[in-house]
């Protein structure tokens, strides 16, 4: 499948090495705001990538100055519902279906098989840590920022950061300040603060992203070399380890390990297996079919 099956436009879809696919907020006049057109092309997008055979990993950054600025604040559709004098009762269905289809776009990453490597520049803002939370890697440049900025707009995040976030950050005091006073957390702020803190804060930053770079050239160089080698590794483990990861996230560990159990019951049957270890014995490089 080549990329022109994918054509969006809100988001723009690459290759840019075998196997990896770059996907790209492409809205930089608006700061990759999320429009109607962004959450419905997200969906389809992810959902098209969890089955396409030669994509193994993908990249997602944003085009422009910032990674995103969130939610589009001039294309609210469903405003003119809440404005409506439509019964209270429908309209709350409504607007909880709405909810639904916002929750599913990025759903859509988390139930997407195939890795996602979230690389973030500058400013990344409510709706975009929805995003990135539900991403299984996290890269950012020195310079960026973040805002669980949701309180700010009057509303409580309703699409992934109140679930994942914690989960990701394991630093129950700090999520909930972030979520409650919308403060932005700088990657620099280390700087900022006077180096004798500057471990303490490289820590925080280090709880959500993986790798923080210099600049966006740099991070890219980095995201996309990760996705290399996620690329060459059996999609059949890589793709196993992470419906697994997701799956022990949301159970206990008994329950994970049942389901690994069953999972491998099969997947340990893979032409995969024998392949990578002779590879390894060999010292050689592992070709695998496509999935
Ligand atoms: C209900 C569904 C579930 C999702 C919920 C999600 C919620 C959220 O995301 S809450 C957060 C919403 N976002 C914001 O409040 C950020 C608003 N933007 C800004 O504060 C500034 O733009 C920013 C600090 C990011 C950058 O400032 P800067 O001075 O550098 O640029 P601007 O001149 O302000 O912006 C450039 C053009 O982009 C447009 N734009 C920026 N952000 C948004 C946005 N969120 N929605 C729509 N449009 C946005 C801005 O209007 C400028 O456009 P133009 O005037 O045509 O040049």
């Amino acid at each position: 499948m080549s990329s022109s099956n994918y054509q969006f436009e809100t988001l723009k879809v690459t290759r840019p090495k075998e196997n990896v696919v770059h996907v790209e907020l492409n809205r930089p006049q608006k700061l990759n705001a999320m429009n109607q057109a962004f959450w419905r092309e997200c969906r389809d997008c992810f959902n098209q990538l969890s089955h396409d055979e030669d994509c193994r990993v993908i990249v997602l950054s944003g085009s422009g100055r910032v990674f995103t600025a969130g939610l589009d604040l001039m294309d609210m559709a469903d405003i003119s519902v809440m404005q409506s004098d439509m019964d209270v009762g429908r309209k709350a269905f409504h607007i909880r279906k709405s909810l639904q289809d916002y929750q599913e776009s990025f759903t859509s990453i988390e139930k997407c098989t195939k890795p996602v490597i979230a690389a973030c520049h500058n400013a990344c803002i409510g709706g975009g840590i929805d995003m990135i939370s539900a991403c299984d890697i996290r890269y950012a440049t020195n310079c960026a920022w973040f805002q669980i900025k949701e309180v700010d707009i009057g509303l409580a995040a309703d699409v992934g950061t109140l679930q994942r976030f914690p989960k990701i950050i394991g630093n129950d005091s700090l999520c909930r300040e972030l979520c409650y006073t919308a403060r932005k957390f700088f990657s620099d702020e280390a700087k900022q603060m006077g180096f004798h803190v500057m471990c303490l804060v490289c820590n925080y930053v280090y709880l959500i992203f993986s790798r923080v770079f210099a600049d966006k050239d740099s991070m890219m160089e980095g995201a996309l070399e990760t996705a290399s080698i996620i690329a060459s590794k059996s999609p059949v483990a890589v793709q196993g380890s992470k419906v697994n990861l997701i799956y022990s996230r949301d159970h206990s560990v008994k329950e994970g390990l049942d389901y690994m159990a069953a999972w491998n019951q099969g997947m340990l049957q893979s032409e995969d297996v024998m392949k990578a270890a002779m590879a390894g014995m060999q010292k050689t490089q592992a070709v695998f079919s496509k999935l």
